[in-house]
């Protein structure tokens, strides 16, 4: 396999040295940086939920940079021989997390999205009800599948996942988030999957 390093990229205000390792002379964190570029939204979805809003993640380069190595340095802690991607902002993080890491990628969808044979599951998450989807063949026999999604808050829609792909022949070593809600305690109902996140809210 080729290991690709991204080239150091310095990230904040000028001067303050953090760069895409994800450490700086400071020691500046991935969780640090990561915690500069979420933005909190008050009563998005429905009143009483504040909403962890990653666009301003995804906008800055470096920033992304520093939160997908931290993702991939996890995957292969794991020994993940495949990402799955929850739809739809898992798929911004997991793409990349794949392509750095060298595995593939497997979406699991919102209903009605994949063609084929499919498997799926209803359940519930911080602000509804929802179906996620994977294709029946997707995994192979003796995979090892990091689930990857940018929020655990109830575990409603990890603990779905984590049914498809078992119910699809496969083996779940993990879940790598970026942020966990932990108020919501995803963590205990998904016990006693492994569970990595870069920041506890
Ligand atoms: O732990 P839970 O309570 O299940 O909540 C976490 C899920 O909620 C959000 O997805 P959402 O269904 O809002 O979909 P989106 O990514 O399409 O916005 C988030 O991206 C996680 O997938
Ligand atoms: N508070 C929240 N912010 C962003 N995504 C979420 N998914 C579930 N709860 C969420």
């Amino acid at each position: 396999m080729t290991t690709i390093e991204p080239a150091e990229t310095t990230i904040g205000p000028a001067g303050t040295g953090t760069t895409t390792s994800g450490l700086s002379a400071a020691g500046t964190t991935a969780a640090d940086v990561l915690r500069a570029h979420i933005r909190d939204v008050a009563d998005f979805p429905q009143p009483g939920v504040v909403f962890k809003d990653i666009t301003p993640l995804l906008g800055t380069p470096a920033a992304f940079t520093v939160v997908i190595n931290e993702l991939a340095t996890t995957a292969g802690g794991y020994g993940a021989t495949v990402v799955a991607a929850i739809e739809a902002r898992g798929f911004l993080l997991a793409a990349p997390v794949a392509y750095r890491t060298g595995v593939g990628v497997v979406p699991i969808r919102k209903q009605g999205k994949l063609p084929g044979e499919t498997v799926s599951r209803t359940y519930d998450l911080e602000y509804g009800t929802a179906t996620l989807e994977v294709q029946a063949d997707a995994f192979q026999p003796g995979d090892r599948v990091l689930l990857v999604d940018d929020v655990l808050a109830t575990g409603g829609t990890a603990a779905a996942a984590t049914e498809l792909v078992r119910a699809s022949g496969a083996e779940v070593v993990g879940l790598a988030v970026l942020m966990e809600l932990t108020f919501l305690a995803g963590r205990d109902r998904l016990a006693p999957l492994a569970i990595s996140s870069i920041m506890e809210v």
